[in-house]
């Protein structure tokens, strides 16, 4: 096996990364070493990449960049007993300390210890990388690495839209970034009509229809509550799942929410928000979820079973697969620039 391999690194406290060359890692105890088949970016790679205040704060360069990923296991480390050399692996990023509170409470997805590959340690953006035996998740050997790579974001989108009943509720999506379309897929499958998407991006707004929303609105040229009110008959959405991180759109989208009904919360405000809480959520007495991560495992079992089902429309939101890293730059500022849904990269050119 090679020695040395390719990885996006993120070499300097400074906007970019560089392809170089590195050592290939050795597992060490707990861990395994695979062969990676296919690596997406997320969000919270464009923010490394941009070296924004966030990323300033909890980045140590230099790093391997990267953390959604599907691989073949190729060798494994001391005392790892449940993962096998020719096992087909995805991996959830949040390493937790199974010791803290929320731990010892089965509540896994906020744990007050959790570390993250990609982010506080070397990622995934490699022809082969560590992870941590306890991450690993088998995926069935006929998932398209392209998919098998989604199942982590996909699992933001699945607890976001399945933190309440979902089928034939009108639902109301804010926000169609690489997240927000994966969240319509998923409300889509699970059964979600009318499906409104409110998106000021006007490839995106395509983009939702051609996933299955069956309504899109620009909310910087309509008001998405008048259009939400027009679709329901003036009743609003029994579901409002924000997905874009625009004080705007929580304000619009809670206003556009029926009385008594649900709101899950995943996207990440830049900036303390102030809304008017007794008329748009207490009088409303509306259901108000917040999203983090994943639950471990359930999730995982969720988005794995969604996506054996052939019912989640994801290929409409791959819109850029790479082989190779030759072309990153290119492929972050695509991403930057809104352009893209999700972006695969195949390692491996052979
Ligand atoms: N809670 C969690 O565990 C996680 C939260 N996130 C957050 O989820 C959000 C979505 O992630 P991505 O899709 O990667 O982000 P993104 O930034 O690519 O997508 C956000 C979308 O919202 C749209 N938007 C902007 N203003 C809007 C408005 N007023 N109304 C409707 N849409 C508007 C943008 O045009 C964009 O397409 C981000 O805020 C991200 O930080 C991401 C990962 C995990
Ligand atoms: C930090 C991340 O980007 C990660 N996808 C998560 O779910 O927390
Ligand atoms: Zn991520
Ligand atoms: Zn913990």
């Amino acid at each position: 096996m090679a020695e040395k391999m390719p990885a996006i690194v993120k070499t300097k406290p400074a906007y970019g990364a560089e392809l170089v060359e590195v050592d290939v890692p050795k597992p060490g105890p707990g861990e395994v070493l695979i062969k990676v088949l296919a690596t997406s970016i997320c969000g919270t790679d464009l923010h490394i990449y941009e070296w924004n205040e966030w990323a300033q704060s909890r980045i140590k360069p230099p790093q391997i960049m990267g953390h959604e990923v599907a691989g073949e296991v190729i060798e494994v480390g001391p005392g790892v007993d449940t993962i096998q050399v020719g096992d087909y692996i995805s991996a959830e990023t949040h390493i937790v300390c199974g010791k803290c509170y929320a731990c010892r409470h089965n509540r896994y997805h906020v744990c007050q210890n959790t570390k993250i590959f990609g982010v506080d340690m070397d990622g995934v953006f490699a022809e082969y990388a560590i992870v941590p035996a306890q991450n690993a998740w088998k995926n069935p050997k006929d998932m398209p690495p392209e998919y098998a790579s989604l199942q982590e974001p996909l699992g933001n989108a699945v607890d976001t839209v399945l933190a309440g009943p979902i089928a034939g509720r009108s639902t109301l999506i804010t926000g169609a970034g690489p997240l927000g379309l994966l969240g319509i897929a998923v409300a889509k499958a699970s059964g979600a009509y009318p499906v409104i998407v409110s998106e000021p991006s006007e490839f995106r707004r395509n983009l939702a229809k051609k996933v299955g929303a069956d309504y899109v609105i620009n909310p910087f040229e309509e008001d998405p509550v008048k259009a939400v009110m027009d679709i329901t008959d003036g009743a609003g959405v029994e579901v409002f799942l924000e997905f874009s991180g625009a004080p705007k759109a929580l304000e619009q989208g809670l206003a556009a929410t029926t009385p008594g009904g649900r709101v899950s919360l995943l996207g990440l405000f830049p900036r303390d928000v102030t809304i008017d809480f007794n008329n748009l959520i207490i009088f409303k007495a509306l259901e108000v979820h917040g999203i983090t991560g994943r639950h471990l495992w359930e999730t995982w079992y969720t988005v794995s079973s969604l996506i054996q089902s052939g019912k989640l429309n994801l290929d409409p939101i791959i819109t850029h697969k790479y082989r190779g890293f030759d072309k990153f730059e290119e492929a972050f500022e695509l991403m930057r620039a809104g352009k893209t849904g999700k972006v695969v990269f195949f390692p491996h050119k052979g």
